[in-house]
Parts: structure tokens; C-alpha cells; sequence
């Protein structure tokens, strides 16, 4: 078993004489700088002028551009999205960077793949939340927290791991358990994860099903809430008590239809496809994809992404949910608030 550390693993004390730079405000952004902030750590943001940086201020932040907060940070958390940061980094991050310094990742995607190289005499590591940032925040008011992972790649000062220990803790991720790994295991799972099965497989699996039932005649409202609203349900008992804990609560002839049918629709090809998508992840052909995507201003991904939003299962979906209020109360779903996406 790996060993799984908690809060009594980790000392805050040792963050709270440093100044932490959180450079940008978005999903994980902007619940990074509130949990450390509510922590008793020492935080400012990092930002460009607009959106991100009022929000910022509105929620008490000390902000200033990316240059500003990188020189005066002790522990600069690059916040921002993957495709963006090596030109800030280059431009804004590096030339604040001094001896002795932290340069900090969420996910490994740029170390691990050469468009960071950082200095050698700063550390390096990784605190990557194992969930959104959303959840990284609202769990933490809650009084929980979303696992992460921690891993170094550079220790200049001796203390990289014990720090990674401690922003763990001060984000509240050290309440529900942190792993220790490498960049190179955190970028390659991370990937294959939102790709294979927690965002590319799932909503494959759930427009396939709604599409099936559609296209046998079906009503769409009644194939949305059973294909995606449901989805929530099940997972949550998934969460709470894993497959087992979920089996419990479903029928009988639930149960034998998920031994007998899952199976037949998730078989042997499934598998085969998913070990295609961790090789290009692995050879860095997906990553390689992923920047020249960028480089051309995304004609592919805005492509499917305005197909995507036209869905009937989005059309259908954004009805029903307009007559759940419970549904709704959610304010970073309608595009405003900390950490809301446009
Ligand atoms: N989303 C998640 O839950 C998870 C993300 N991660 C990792 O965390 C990192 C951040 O991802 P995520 O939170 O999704 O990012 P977001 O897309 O939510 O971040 C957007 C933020 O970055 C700012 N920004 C974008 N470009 C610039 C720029 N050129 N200069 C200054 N600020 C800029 C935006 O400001 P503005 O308003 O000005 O555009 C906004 O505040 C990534 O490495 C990601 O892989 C890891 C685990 C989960
Ligand atoms: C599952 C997607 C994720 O990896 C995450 C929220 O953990 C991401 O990159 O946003
Ligand atoms: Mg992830
Ligand atoms: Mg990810």
C-alpha cells in the first residue's frame, strides 16, 4: 500500500514566514488563494487586468500583475491554464525568480513535458488536487477537502517535500489524504483519467446512451434523467461507499443488469482503445497535439466545442435543470463568481 499522508504529517508553521504568489484565479486559482488565505498564510495574486483580477480584489485579495507577485514571492503556485503557461512563465515568472525560491504546479503537464524549464537553484513541486477547484474550495468551507498529490522534482533547499506537505495541508487536501508521486505519474494518469473515463469516456458513455434511447423513440426528458441526471446519484453512492456501497442501494435487477450488460457495452475493445490513449499519452503524441492545437488558436477545439454546447442533450438538459432550483444554485454554472468560466 502506498503510504497516504494526513494532516498531522504536515507542518503549516513552516509556510507561515513565506510569502505565496498564486498566479492566476480560475477553477483551482482562485480556491488555492481563499484556503491558503483562511489558513493564516501570507498570499497575493498574480494577474492580468480584468475579469479574474476585479473578482480577486472583490474577495479581499492583494492583486498585482504576474511580474509584480513573482518577485515578491517566496512560493510562486502557477495557476494558470496548461497551454498559457510557458510564455508567462517566460516572460513574468522567471525573471521574479530568485535562490531559494518554490516554483509550484497543480499538474506536471509542462515540466514533464519541456515547455518549463525552471533555474536550478529554485525547488520544484507538484500539489495536484485530485478534483476541481470548485470542489477544492466548497469541500474546504465545508470542513473537508479533495485528496491530492504532491511530488518533487527539483529540491534546491532540502525542504521541497515538507513544503508540499504543508500548502497540502493549507488547501485542505491533507483532511481527506495526499499520495506521493513523480511529475512524470501525475501527468500521464491525470491525462489518461479525464480522458478515458472522468470527462472523454463519461460523456461519450452518456451521449451514447441518450442518443440510443432517442433514436429507439424514446422521449429526450425521460432519456436525460435517466442516462445523465441520474449519473450524479449513482455516483455519489460510488463515492460514498464504492461499488459495493452503490449496489446496495439498487435493485436486484439492477444489479444483474449491470453484471450481465456492463460488460457487453464497456468490453474488451474499451480497453484496447484506452491503452491506445495512455500510449499517445505516454509518447507525447497527445501533448504534442495539444500545443500545435494552440499555436493555430484552436480551429479543431472550438469546432466541437460549439457542436458540443448544441446537443440535444444540452438543450433538453439546460430546460429540465431551469425547474430545479437545487439544480441551479450553483454560481459558478452561470458564469459568475469566483472562479467561473465564461
Ligand atoms: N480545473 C481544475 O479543477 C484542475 C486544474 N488543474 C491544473 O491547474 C492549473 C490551472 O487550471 P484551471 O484552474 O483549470 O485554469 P483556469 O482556466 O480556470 O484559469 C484561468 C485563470 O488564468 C488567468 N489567465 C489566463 N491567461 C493568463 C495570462 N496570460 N496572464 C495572467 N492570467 C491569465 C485567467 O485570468 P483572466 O480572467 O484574465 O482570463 C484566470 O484567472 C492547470 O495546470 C490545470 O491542469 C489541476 C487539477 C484540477
Ligand atoms: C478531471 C479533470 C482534471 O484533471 C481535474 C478536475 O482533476 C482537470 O484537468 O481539470
Ligand atoms: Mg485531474
Ligand atoms: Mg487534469
Amino acid at each position: 500500500m502506498a503510504n497516504v499522508y494526513y494532516n498531522g504529517d504536515c507542518n503549516e508553521e513552516l509556510l507561515k514566514n513565506k510569502k505565496i504568489a498564486i498566479i492566476g484565479y480560475g477553477s483551482q486559482g482562485h480556491a488555492h488563494a481563499l484556503n491558503l488565505k483562511e489558513s493564516g498564510m501570507n498570499v497575493v495574486v498574480g494577474l492580468r487586468k480584468g475579469k479574474s483580477w476585479n473578482q480577486a480584489e472583490t474577495d479581499g485579495h492583494q492583486v498585482m500583475t504576474v511580474r509584480e507577485a513573482a518577485e515578491q514571492a517566496d512560493i510562486v503556485m502557477v495557476l494558470l491554464p496548461d497551454e498559457h503557461q510557458p510564455a508567462v512563465y517566460k516572460n513574468q515568472i522567471e525573471p521574479g525568480l530568485r535562490e531559494g525560491n518554490a516554483l509550484v504546479f497543480a499538474h506536471g503537464f509542462n515540466i514533464h513535458f519541456n515547455q518549463v524549464v525552471p533555474p536550478e537553484n529554485v525547488d520544484v513541486f507538484l500539489v495536484a488536487p485530485k478534483g476541481p477547484g470548485h470542489l477544492v474550495r466548497r469541500t474546504y468551507t465545508e470542513g473537508a477537502g479533495v485528496p491530492a498529490l504532491i511530488g518533487v522534482q527539483q529540491n534546491y533547499t532540502g525542504y521541497a517535500r515538507e513544503y508540499a506537505l504543508a500548502y497540502a495541508k493549507a488547501i485542505g487536501a491533507a483532511r481527506a489524504g495526499v499520495l506521493e508521486t513523480s511529475f512524470q505519474e501525475e501527468t500521464e494518469t491525470d491525462l489518461f483519467g479525464e480522458q478515458s473515463v472522468l470527462c472523454g469516456g463519461l460523456t461519450s458513455l452518456v451521449k451514447a446512451g441518450f442518443e440510443t434511447l432517442v433514436e429507439a423513440g424514446y422521449q429526450p426528458e425521460v432519456a436525460y434523467f435517466e442516462c445523465l441526471h441520474e449519473l450524479k446519484l449513482i455516483v455519489d453512492l460510488m463515492y460514498e461507499g464504492g461499488l459495493e456501497g452503490m449496489r446496495y442501494s439498487i435493485s436486484d435487477t439492477a444489479q444483474w443488469g449491470d453484471f450481465k450488460s456492463g460488460p457487453r457495452v464497456i468490453d474488451e475493445h474499451v480497453k484496447e482503445n484506452m491503452k491506445a490513449v495512455l500510449k499517445d499519452i505516454q509518447s507525447g503524441k497527445f501533448a504534442k497535439e495539444w500545443i500545435l492545437e494552440n499555436q493555430v488558436n484552436r480551429p479543431e477545439f472550438n469546432a466541437i466545442n460549439a457542436k458540443e454546447k448544441n446537443h440535444l442533450i444540452e438543450t433538453v438538459g439546460r430546460e429540465l435543470r431551469e425547474m430545479m432550483p437545487f439544480v441551479k444554485g450553483n454560481k459558478q454554472k452561470q458564469g459568475v463568481g469566483a472562479g467561473a468560466k465564461d
